[in-house]
């Protein structure tokens, strides 16, 4: 047989407060298939009025048996129908009556008519009995259905009836399992037993009663249950002395039950509430019967409100949590174990509240406007992400606190905690990715800001703190409304490395300006103090340091005011300003000194370039002429003395104006070196460290000075030797007078000769002649010069130039006679040309153009020679080139 027992089409007319004598026909599917006109005329409108519409005073509604959904709930081995009851469960939408339903159980012997009963009360429709059959069992486990129109949600359970032959009489297990499943479930437990039972001893309610008695005890903290005891087939006893005796015999079966000592004493009275409902037969007095259950029925609407027939409902299990409590109970009835109802109400609710939490949480991963949101926080921020985030999370913790809230409070509050937790931590990295979008923006913002303010002139510190202070409120804003209302999320973290980010970047802007700035300074300080140190260093002049200090000074004063002006905006402390200022006076310092090490590297060359100048010009700067009247020893002393004084100048760095002997070391040294050899074996330079002066100040050592100055010595050795072989030179050229007495003699003995030619003025003009001529050979072959290298060598000099020179000179003097006859108009400017060529031609080799070399340069612009061609200029220049003069 199918666990759901389907109903025919037929419906039941449902009043207030009685049934149509009509309808009460119409109960059972016997009489139903008798009455085929209902299916036909009353329930065209089915399901129409709501069941929950019904009741006392309200309007009476057409309503199905179909809407019982009859479903066996534990089949006759015992077995837990679990996917029918949660089918059952969800037709007559149990889970959304919270704590509002009652379940109403019968029992009793086999075919007592509890199923006929059950139908009758609750228009269901539990098998009846086919009583063409025989009285055979119907009912096998425990079935479940609706009581239709009963308010509020009813479910009647109808149990196998106890005492059956199909078991045989030895079987009481099932029989105990479900007395006791049912007095766990039940609001309500009808006892049907026989009128004619009643007193007697061995009736067939007293196994059962002892039985409900018993299992009762197993069940700790039980709910108060009411025990509805209905007398079938009333006899004509009047009721009240049923009920006395029925009531004794409860009481005796109560004291019989064996109890445990904690419970020995308890009245019956502790555990249920017993009422007692006696009705006509069934098959004998129908429409009595039908009357009767009427009434009974009206017991049943609102069962569970104060004074209702229902118990006290201290254990009850919210409807959602039902089928699953009444599966784990039946399970712990079958282990045998006792059953804790306390206990299990808390596991119901674990586990209900659990399923519930689980539930939300898997429709809100789902949940499309959360999607929606996490998908375009991951891209950007978006504005108002707090608020829409807490209305989705609020919809599901309302709907958990809905459909969870009757169950065990601790537990439901415990799993909603776990919810909100589980919640939380599944969309925190949406806040978080948010708030870091919002951080990163601040940021941008910020630097921004900041590069746009620095250029108001404002200083750099006020300007930073203003944009840190607008960007810190525009994060605190967006943090505000990034915040969600169920969670204590705080954006301090991000708030904090926002800071650290903008503090960062500050610092990194102000150092890369204070760097740019303390390089322009010390650019400015290197330029300011370069040239002059350098200046200084290389004239070496008396106060040659004194003038450096003070120009470091100076300079360095005037870089660090301008620079302390210009940090003042960045409000650095004290220290650090100490600090850089400091660094500039060292720079300046530094670059005095890195001067003096380049001048000092190249001391050897500026002390030779001093003795040159020195040696060479006279007091009044002008090129000294070696005449042989000069006195070279005195000249060459004051020359080396002017060169020792740069040499003690560049020998060790003087900024800090502390007296030294170093110049007098080197004088005495150097200057009187032979003086000294002699006169002293102490020699002052064999030393590396000069005295009052510290290593680091020290350019040259006095060991490396004393072989400076050999090494200056020897290198200008040949200046000297070349002056005073100038001088001799001089002195050879102008000596070529014969001496006076040479001179007398000769005038003497040639008086005849000379008085010849006073009385014969031709002899002067042929004598004249051949001076020119002799005169004009003479620097044509340049005979001076070819016989300084030996006479011999000038013989041959002369010897092979004679004849050349003679005929050029006579062609020139044909060529100027050409020209006297044929005089130029203009002189060409080719001949200034040749005149400076020939003057300038030497300007930088100290050498003096030979004046004869220029007056035939003179006689021949005068002559107008050069109206010849710039070929022939370029052939005769360079016969007046050759004619070097003579170097000193
Ligand atoms: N005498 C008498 N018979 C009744 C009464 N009510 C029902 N019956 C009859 O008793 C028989 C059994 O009825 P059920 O309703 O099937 O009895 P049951 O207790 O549900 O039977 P199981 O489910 O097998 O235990 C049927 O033939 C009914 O007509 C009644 O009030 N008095």
């Amino acid at each position: 047989m199918s666990p759901h027992r389907r109903c025919s089409d037929r419906h039941v007319y449902i009043p207030n407060s009685q049934f149509p004598p009509l309808l009460q026909v119409c109960n059972t599917q016997q009489s139903l298939s008798s009455s085929p006109s209902f299916s036909t005329s009353l329930y065209t409108q089915r399901n129409k009025p709501s069941a929950s519409t019904l009741g006392k005073g309200s309007k009476p509604s057409f309503l199905s048996k179909d809407d019982c959904f009859t479903t066996q709930l534990i089949d006759a081995n015992g077995k837990f129908n679990a996917a029918g009851l949660e089918s059952f469960v969800r037709k007559i939408k149990l889970a959304e009556c919270g704590l509002s339903y009652a379940v109403v159980s019968i029992m009793g012997p086999q075919s007592s008519g509890k199923s006929t009963l059950l139908n009758h009360l609750f228009h269901t429709n539990f098998r009846e009995m086919d009583a063409y059959k025989g009285r055979v069992q119907t009912t096998k486990g425990i079935w479940v259905a609706k009581c239709v129109g009963i308010e509020p949600c009813t479910i009647a359970m109808d149990l196998e009836g106890t005492d059956g032959r199909e078991r045989g009489e030895d079987d009481t297990t099932f029989e105990k399992q479900s007395a006791l499943f049912a007095l766990a479930v039940s609001d309500i437990v009808l006892i049907n037993i026989w009128c004619h039972d009643i007193g007697r001893e061995h009736a067939a309610n007293r196994p059962l009663l002892k039985t409900v008695f018993e299992v009762m005890m197993r069940l700790f903290s039980p709910r108060k249950t009411t025990l509805l005891f209905v007398i079938r087939d009333k006899t004509k006893t009047p009721f009240q002395h049923l009920e006395s005796i029925l009531r004794e015999d409860i009481q005796k079966i109560w004291k019989a039950v064996h109890k445990p000592d904690s419970l020995k004493d308890t009245p019956l009275s502790e555990f249920f509430n017993v009422e007692i409902f006696a009705l006509s037969s069934y098959e004998e007095k129908e429409r009595k019967f039908k009357e009767e259950v009427a009434q009974l029925r009206q017991r049943f609407f609102r069962s569970i409100s104060p004074g209702g027939i229902a118990g006290d409902r201290r254990g009850v299990i919210p409807a959602s949590g039902f089928s699953f409590s009444a599966q784990q109970i039946w399970k712990v009835i079958k282990e045998n174990k006792d059953l804790n109802l306390p206990a299990h109400k808390v596991m119901v609710a674990s586990v209900r509240c659990e399923e519930i939490a689980n539930e939300k949480f898997s429709h809100l991963t789902t949940d499309e406007r959360w999607l929606t949101l996490e998908a375009a926080v991951k891209k950007g921020p978006v504005w108002g992400f707090g608020k829409k985030l807490s209305s989705i999370l609020e919809f599901y913790f309302n709907e958990y606190d809905t459909e969870a809230a009757f169950f065990d409070e601790e537990v439901t509050k415990a799993k909603r905690n776990q919810l909100v937790s589980r919640v939380l931590e599944f969309v925190y990295p949406s806040y978080v990715a948010m708030l870091g979008h919002l951080r990163f923006k601040t940021f941008e913002d910020f630097k921004k800001r900041l590069e746009q303010s620095m250029n108001d002139g404002e200083g750099f510190a006020s300007t930073v703190r203003k944009c840190t202070k607008i960007c810190m409120l525009e994060f605190d804003q967006g943090s505000a409304d990034a915040a969600v209302q169920q969670a204590d999320w705080n954006p301090s973290k991000f708030r904090e490395k926002l800071c650290q980010d903008i503090d960062r970047h500050a610092l990194s802007i102000q150092n890369e300006k204070l760097s740019g700035m303390i390089a322009s300074y010390e650019k400015r300080l290197t330029e300011a103090l370069s040239q002059p140190v350098r200046s200084l260093l290389e004239a070496s002049g008396k106060d040659a340091w004194a003038s450096i200090r003070k120009i470091l000074q100076q300079e360095t004063e005037i870089t660090i005011s301008k620079f302390s002006a210009d940090i003042a905006g960045f409000e650095l402390d004290k220290e650090k300003v100490d600090n850089m200022v400091q660094n500039l006076r060292n720079h300046g310092r530094n670059v005095v000194e890195n001067r003096a090490r380049e001048e000092a590297n190249k001391v050897l060359m500026h002390m030779k370039d001093r003795f040159s100048t020195v040696f060479n010009h006279d007091n009044n700067s002008l090129p000294r002429t070696w005449t042989g009247e000069e006195d070279i020893k005195t000249i060459t002393k004051d020359a080396r003395a002017a060169s020792l004084k740069i040499l003690s100048v560049l020998v060790a760095i003087r900024l800090d104006e502390k007296p030294d002997t170093i110049e007098n070391i080197l004088t005495s040294s150097l200057m009187n070196e032979g003086v000294a050899s002699s006169g002293s074996s102490f020699d002052l330079l064999a030393s590396s460290t000069w005295e009052k002066v510290s290593e680091n100040d020290t350019l040259i050592t006095p060991v490396q000075c004393k072989s400076l100055w050999r090494q200056f010595k020897a290198e200008t050795e040949y200046m000297v030797t070349q002056a005073i072989t100038a001088q001799e030179a001089y002195k050879r050229r102008n000596n070529w007078l014969p001496p006076p007495w040479a001179i007398l003699a000769m005038f003497i003995l040639g008086f005849n000769e000379i008085m010849l030619l006073l009385r014969n003025p031709l002899y002067f003009v042929i004598i004249f002649v051949v001076y020119l001529l002799s005169k004009a050979l003479w620097i044509q072959m340049d005979i001076g010069r070819a016989f300084q290298s030996g006479p011999f060598v000038g013989l041959l000099s002369i010897s092979s130039q004679l004849l050349p020179s003679i005929m050029n000179l006579l062609k020139r003097l044909t060529e100027e006679a050409h020209v006297y006859t044929n005089p130029q108009p203009t002189i060409p400017a080719s001949s200034h040309s040749f005149r400076s060529q020939t003057l300038q031609s030497n300007p930088d080799t100290n050498t003096i153009l030979d004046p004869s070399a220029a007056t035939i340069v003179e006689s021949a612009e005068s002559s107008n020679v050069h109206s010849c061609s710039d070929d022939e200029i370029e052939y005769s220049s360079p016969n007046v080139a050759h004619q070097k003069p003579p170097k000193i």
